[in-house]
């Protein structure tokens, strides 16, 4: 497909993940370099990983989405390469990028894994961006790598999610279904980060904002009238206020209030990754059958075919012409808006 300023390639852009046993320690580094999370939680979460024999599913996972996203743009005549980039382990998108300027590409669009503003999930996939080219030196001044806007509130997320709600519901025994609290769950952050999330103008708390809304119109199109928002995962030390309540926290509340099941969807992660498997079906599962409440967990959408169309209809869309700038789309990793998602420093 040619089109005046077209592209030529496509990267999809995640986390990252160890392999291998011996890639775990040096991953994490990787993750926490500078940001003050304690070494005890390092520990921690090295041992959720080795509980997995030391890999984590997200590669695997991101593998296979590129398989049906290349099969997707075949069969709709996009004749572009499928590249695969992360921020903390390999590929490496400055190895990525490597590959790509080999190639003879110089117009490529970037698909960030998460679907999120704020700092972890949007701008610093922009650093990621600026990275990469750097490290490309003066062969970046022909490249240009536009990220695709976010998606968090597209309607193929909100079909796949409210479907997913509804498989979870009916895993539940009969007799729990119409009693069942319905909870949705994100990553936590560091308070200040959700206050920095957003550009400036708007107040902060985008990505609370964000989430909270994702999970409305999921809720809704499941036929669910309410529901609880909960966080996870977070490193932070405990001084440092993250978005609360953290899920186990709230498992606790909800049983003391009385409620027999839940069904929790995992509404702030694409796949069903470490954070997913470990923090929810290990941990929120125990303490679930420690409280003897019934406990659903929905699946993550990055395996639904609508969410391969949806990665399509974004790329499809920029290969059609100027698309006018939704939040998140940015050119060579420069920010959305001037301070928005700013980086706010940590304790060490
Ligand atoms: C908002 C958000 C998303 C969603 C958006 C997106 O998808 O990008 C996300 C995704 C993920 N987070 C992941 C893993 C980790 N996150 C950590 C640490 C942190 N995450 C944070 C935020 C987020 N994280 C923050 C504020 C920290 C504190 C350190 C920092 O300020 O950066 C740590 C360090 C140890 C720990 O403390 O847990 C690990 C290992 C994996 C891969 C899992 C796998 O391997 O399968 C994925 C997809
Ligand atoms: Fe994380």
């Amino acid at each position: 497909m040619s089109v005046e300023g077209g592209f030529d390639a496509v990267m999809v852009l995640s986390f990252g993940g160890p392999d291998k046993p011996a890639d775990v320690r040096p991953f994490l580094e990787n993750v926490t370099r500078g940001r003050g999370v304690p070494p005890e939680r390092l520990d921690e979460v090295a041992e959720h990983y080795h509980h997995f024999g030391g890999v984590s599913p997200i590669n695997a996972l991101n593998k296979q989405m590129i398989g049906s996203l290349e099969t997707e743009l075949g069969r709709v005549g996009i004749d572009l390469p499928v590249y695969f980039g992360n921020r903390n382990w390999h590929p490496m998108i400055e190895e990525t990028l490597e590959q790509i300027y080999a190639d003879g590409h110089r117009r490529v669009l970037v698909f960030p894994t998460s679907a999120w503003g704020g700092y972890s999930g949007c701008r610093q996939y922009d650093e990621d961006i600026r990275r990469g080219l750097d490290a490309l030196g003066d062969r970046a001044d022909s490249m240009v790598l536009r990220k695709l806007p976010q998606y968090w509130d597209h309607p193929a997320m909100t079909a796949s999610w409210a479907d997913s709600i509804r498989a979870a519901s009916a895993e539940l025994p009969p007799e729990l279904r119409d009693e069942a609290r319905l909870i949705f769950t994100a990553h936590s952050i560091p308070d200040s980060a959700d206050r920095a999330a957003g550009p400036p103008q708007d107040g902060g708390r985008l990505y609370s904002r964000q989430v909270a809304d994702a999970s409305r119109l999921a809720a809704t199109a499941a036929g669910f009238s309410s529901f609880d928002q909960v966080w996870q995962s977070r490193s932070g030390p405990a001084r440092i206020p993250w978005l609360d309540p953290d899920i186990c926290d709230h498992l606790d509340d909800v049983a003391a209030q009385g409620v027999l099941a839940v069904i929790v969807c995992p509404i702030g992660f694409v796949s069903d990754h470490l954070e997913v498997v470990w923090d929810l079906d290990n941990e929120g599962l125990d303490k679930a059958n420690e409280l003897g409440l019934g406990y659903a967990r929905a699946k993550t959408v990055g395996t639904d075919p609508r969410f391969i169309t949806m990665i399509v209809e974004l790329i499809g869309e920029q290969l059609a012409g100027p698309v006018a700038f939704r939040q998140g789309m940015t050119d060579n990793g420069a920010p959305c808006a001037v301070g928005c998602c700013e980086p706010v420093r940590r304790p060490a």
